[in-house]
Order: C-alpha cells, then sequence, then structure tokens
C-alpha cells in the first residue's frame, strides 16, 4: 500500500466554523426534544409530496427538448430520477419518452456521464429505456478509456490523426521552416514518407507564404494528396484518472453484463496504490483518504473480486469514525459534516457489513502475525485464533471460493443474496435524524447543513443514505425493515437501494434479467 507519510489532513476549516455547525444542530434537535410528540412527528415526517414535486420540476426543467449536451445533464437525470425512484413515485409518459432519447446521447464520450446516463436509463426500466443501450459500443468505449497502469480516464479528446506543425527557426545566419509532423495512425507512415518528398518540393515554391496560411495549405494539401476529403481523426484517452473513474467504468459494466479480465486487469492495483495510510481511499495516489472515492474505491474491488486485498479493518475503523456528534457524517478528517456522506460513507458501512468473514480473516491474520512477531510468555495458543467466528477462507463479498469460474458481472448480483450476520456497523437512527432534522427542507429536496441551500445532488445521496440506514438492519434482502428500524413514522420508509450500483433494488432487478437473458 503507497501512503502519503503521516501528517495532519490537508482539509483546512476552523474551530470556529466547526463550533457553529454544531450549535446549529444542535440548536435543532434541542427545539425537537422540546416539541410534544405529535409535533415532533410531523417534524420527523418524509416530506414525499413536496420532494416528489421540488424533483419533478427539476426534470421538467432540463427539457423541454433537452437542446444542450453539457457534463451536468446527465448527472441531473440521474440525481432526480434515483430520488423519484426511491420515493416510490414515477414520471408521466411524455417525460419518460423525451428522457430515453435524451440519455441515448449522452453515451459516449465521457466515464461519468455514461455512468449517470446508464443508471438513469434502468431507473426508468422496461423494453424501450434498457434495449437502447448499446453494450458492445459500450464494451469498447471502456476499454479505450482504460490506461495501462490500471486506471481508467474519464474522457475521450477527438484529435486529427495528422497534425502538420510547422515553426520557423531563425537565427543569425540562416531561416528555415521546421515541419513537424505527428502521425497517430501508423497506416499512414507509408504514404506520408512518399508524400515528404513533395512536400519538400511544395515547400521551395511556398517559402513566401506566411507561416499561418502555409500551415493551412499544407494541411489540406496533405489531405488532397492522401486522397482524403478531410484528415482523419483518432480518439484518444485523457481526464484525469481516478477512483471515481474506475468505479464508474466498472459500475457501468457489471450492471451491463459486460465486465470482462480485460476491463479488470491491473484495477486492482490502482485502487490498492489509493488506501492511505488513514484506511480510507483517496482519488489518487498519494492524496488524503475521502468518503466519496472509499465507496468507489471499496465498491469497485468488491465488483472485481479483489476486496480481500484491501485492508478492510483500518478502512473499516475510518470510515466509522466519520460520523460525528452532529449524527451525520463527514467527507474526511477535520472537515464539516454533509448530508450527501450519509450515503458515501453509510453506503461503504452498508458494503462492510456484508464483508463480515473477510474482515474476520484479516484481523485474524493481523493478530496471528503480531504474536508471531512477540517473544511474550503471554503468548495465546494459535490454534485458538483458528476458531474465530467467519475467519473462513472467502473470496470478494464474503463469497465462498467455489472451484466453478467466477463470472465477474455476476458478483453485484450474488453480493446482496448472502444473508447478513453482523448488526450495522454506525448509528443508523442518528444518520437518519440528521437527515430528517437538518437536511430535509420542509418545502421539498434536501441540503447539504442547515444554512445552505437545496440542490438535487444532495437530494439524490440524502435520500440514498436514509435509505440504506433505515434497511441495513434487515438481515435478508428480501425482509422489510421493522418499525424500530426506521426513525420516524412507518410511513418515512423508503425504496430500498443496491448498494454496489445505487439503483433501486426492483429495477435493478429487472435490468439483471433483461441483460444476463441476453
Ligand atoms: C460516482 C461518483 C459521483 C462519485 C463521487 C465521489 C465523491 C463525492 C468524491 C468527492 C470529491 C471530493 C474530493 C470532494 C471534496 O469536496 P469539498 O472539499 O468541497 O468537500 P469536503 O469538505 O466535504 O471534503
Ligand atoms: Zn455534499
Amino acid at each position: 500500500m503507497e501512503s502519503p507519510s503521516p501528517m495532519t489532513s490537508s482539509a483546512t476549516i476552523t474551530q470556529r466554523d466547526q463550533l457553529m455547525v454544531e450549535m446549529k444542530v444542535a440548536e435543532i434537535y434541542h427545539l425537537f426534544a422540546s416539541l410534544p410528540h405529535h409535533a415532533q412527528t410531523l417534524m420527523l415526517e418524509l416530506q414525499r409530496d413536496n420532494h416528489v414535486e421540488f424533483l419533478t420540476k427539476g426534470l421538467k426543467q432540463l427539457g423541454p427538448n433537452y437542446g444542450v449536451l453539457d457534463a451536468n445533464r446527465p448527472w441531473l437525470c440521474y440525481w432526480i430520477l434515483h430520488s423519484i425512484a426511491l420515493l416510490g413515485d414515477f414520471i408521466d409518459c411524455k417525460l419518460e419518452n423525451d428522457t430515453v432519447d435524451f440519455l441515448n446521447r449522452c453515451q459516449l464520450p465521457h466515464l461519468a456521464t455514461t455512468y449517470a446516463a446508464v443508471n438513469s436509463l434502468i431507473t426508468l426500466g422496461g423494453e424501450r429505456a434498457l434495449s437502447s443501450i448499446n453494450r458492445e459500443k459500450l464494451h469498447g468505449f471502456l476499454l479505450r478509456m482504460k490506461d495501462p497502469s490500471g486506471g481508467f480516464r474519464t474522457k475521450i479528446r477527438r484529435s486529427s490523426a495528422i497534425e502538420v506543425d510547422l515553426t520557423w527557426v531563425l537565427n543569425r545566419r540562416t531561416s528555415y521552416v521546421k515541419i513537424n509532423v505527428v502521425v497517430s495512425d501508423y497506416s499512414y507512415m507509408p504514404k506520408i514518407a512518399e508524400a515528404a518528398r513533395v512536400v519538400w518540393l511544395f515547400l521551395l515554391c511556398s517559402m513566401s507564404l506566411a507561416d499561418l496560411s502555409l500551415h493551412l495549405v499544407l494541411r489540406s494539401w496533405l489531405g488532397l494528396y492522401l486522397c482524403l476529403p478531410q484528415l482523419p481523426t483518432i480518439s484518444f484517452p485523457c481526464g484525469e484518472m481516478d477512483v471515481r473513474a474506475c468505479y464508474t467504468a466498472i459500475s457501468v459494466a457489471s450492471v451491463l453484463d459486460i465486465l470482462d479480465y480485460e476491463l479488470v486487469q491491473n484495477v486492482g492495483n490502482y485502487i490498492l496504490s489509493c488506501q492511505t495510510y488513514e484506511g480510507g481511499i483517496a482519488g489518487e495516489p498519494g492524496s488524503e483518504a475521502h468518503g466519496g472515492y472509499t465507496f468507489c474505491g471499496l465498491a469497485t474491488m468488491i465488483l472485481i473480486n479483489e476486496v480481500e486485498r484491501l485492508d478492510l479493518p483500518s478502512l473499516l475503523e475510518w470510515v466509522v469514525f466519520r460520523q460525528g456528534v452532529e449524527c451525520g457524517f463527514q467527507g474526511r478528517i477535520n472537515k464539516l459534516v454533509d448530508g450527501c456522506y450519509s450515503f458515501w460513507q453509510g453506503g461503504a458501512c452498508a458494503l462492510m457489513q456484508r464483508l463480515h468473514s473477510v474482515v474476520v480473516g484479516q484481523l485474524h491474520a493481523k493478530v496471528k502475525k503480531t504474536v508471531e512477531n512477540t517473544d511474550s510468555i503471554q503468548t495465546p495458543n494459535l490454534s485458538d485464533l483458528e476458531n474465530v467466528p467467519g475467519a473462513s477462507s472467502t473470496g470478494s463479498g464474503g463469497m465462498p471460493i467455489t472451484d466453478s469460474v467466477l463470472k465477474l458481472s455476476d458478483i453485484g448480483f450474488s453480493f446482496i443474496k448472502e444473508q447478513i450476520e453482523l448488526d450495522p456497523l454506525f448509528h443508523s437512527i442518528a444518520l437518519q435524524q440528521y437527515i430528517l432534522l437538518c437536511s430535509q427542507v420542509q418545502d421539498g429536496g434536501f441540503r447539504d447543513k442547515p444554512g445552505k441551500q437545496r440542490d438535487h445532488y444532495h437530494t439524490c445521496y440524502c435520500l440514498s443514505g436514509l435509505s440504506v440506514s433505515q434497511h441495513c438492519w434487515s438481515k435478508d434482502v428480501d425482509c422489510s425493515p421493522l418499525p424500530k428500524a426506521i426513525f420516524g413514522p412507518y410511513s418515512n420508509l423508503l425504496e430500498r437501494t443496491h448498494p454496489l450500483f445505487n439503483i433501486v433494488l426492483d429495477r435493478y432487478h429487472e435490468a439483471h434479467d433483461f441483460f444476463s437473458g441476453q
């Protein structure tokens, strides 16, 4: 594991900021505690209708025909559609059809946008939405986004396959033109070599032309010489390479049943290099651990069946200590609580809850190693450690290793089928309290913290975190939560979300049946 040297967090909040938030939150809890029971129930109620109205209005504002294709629109679609699905509601047919058409135009060429578009289409569900996803093309796109180091890059950059770059080189004695021809597509090399001789003659006749016009003339001439009406373009992966890009690529491939070993190669090494000395996972090697990336890294490692390579006891310790006195989660050490981490950190806790046997196995190995390295007279009997419950040999997701060849795309499906042995690893009722009393806006929508404005991103991830914290007491995925698992009235209960993909479970199952049957 490569880690930066231990140091204090690079995050910079002051004690004053922290105290201000703690006081605002305490004020809300104090007010709540002073209310009579019926008023408390009202305050705790999930304002379903207002949330749906806020969300539907947001979706309509994206239209009417979803004219502009900017990178945020598919995200807005996903945040809104997923929130509506969590609330158990639907959108009308016309809006649904417009949304499917729009999303189909967003499937390329950005990884994160592709993830948002695919998750949205699965959330809409139905034959039209699901069959509109071109899985073969997407598989090719994902392969092209892969970096040799194992990570994924977020964007495709299109550039000319043949770039002609002219530089006038001037010095005291000579003045000449340096021609740089950058060829990205080597199949043009023989023709280019043949062209070079003619270019030289051409240049001799054109020395009087200005730099810019010579550049243009030469470029179009080269196109003509190669019998191409336009110089061909070629796509390069570019943009940041980070843990989020890995997650979006692997999540999309897994949910569409196109995940294979070529896509997975070296991804685990990259994620592993991002786990820090703190225990959590950073966006890239050498950075600070953060809740968003910890969720992405952990979910990716589960989906590629390599989760046991992470140091899970340290990850668990890091994530559970991110829940603070305000009852919500912070994203990283020394930063303020924020409603969106209800999902990133709460979701990571829900994943860890299903990895019980792998964690126990790793702890067991750690203890054994320490004991072996200690010359103490009080050395425990090593054979006692073999009997620690759950210390069995498992594959990823706590699944027993079997002899049959593992189909990678099945991992997301089997992961949630296993019975959970552990109680929740975070204070699920406290988190619901923070979401409902501090993040919920009574007129509809959710926010980061009191004093901030509502927005669709926070609405999506507060609702996702609320769903995770309501369902994490159910040992079996098919069981409804008991009333004691729900903070506030039982009518607050949301639909269950798949903790690896963050797609409402019945929509996930519909997509799984659709794609695995193809
Ligand atoms: C799939 C997907 C959408 C993944 C996104 C994962 C995610 C939320 C990453 C967090 C990025 C980050 C470093 C935010 C810090 O912002 P900040 O400094 O404003 O916040 P902070 O103070 O809470 O750290
Ligand atoms: Zn936030």
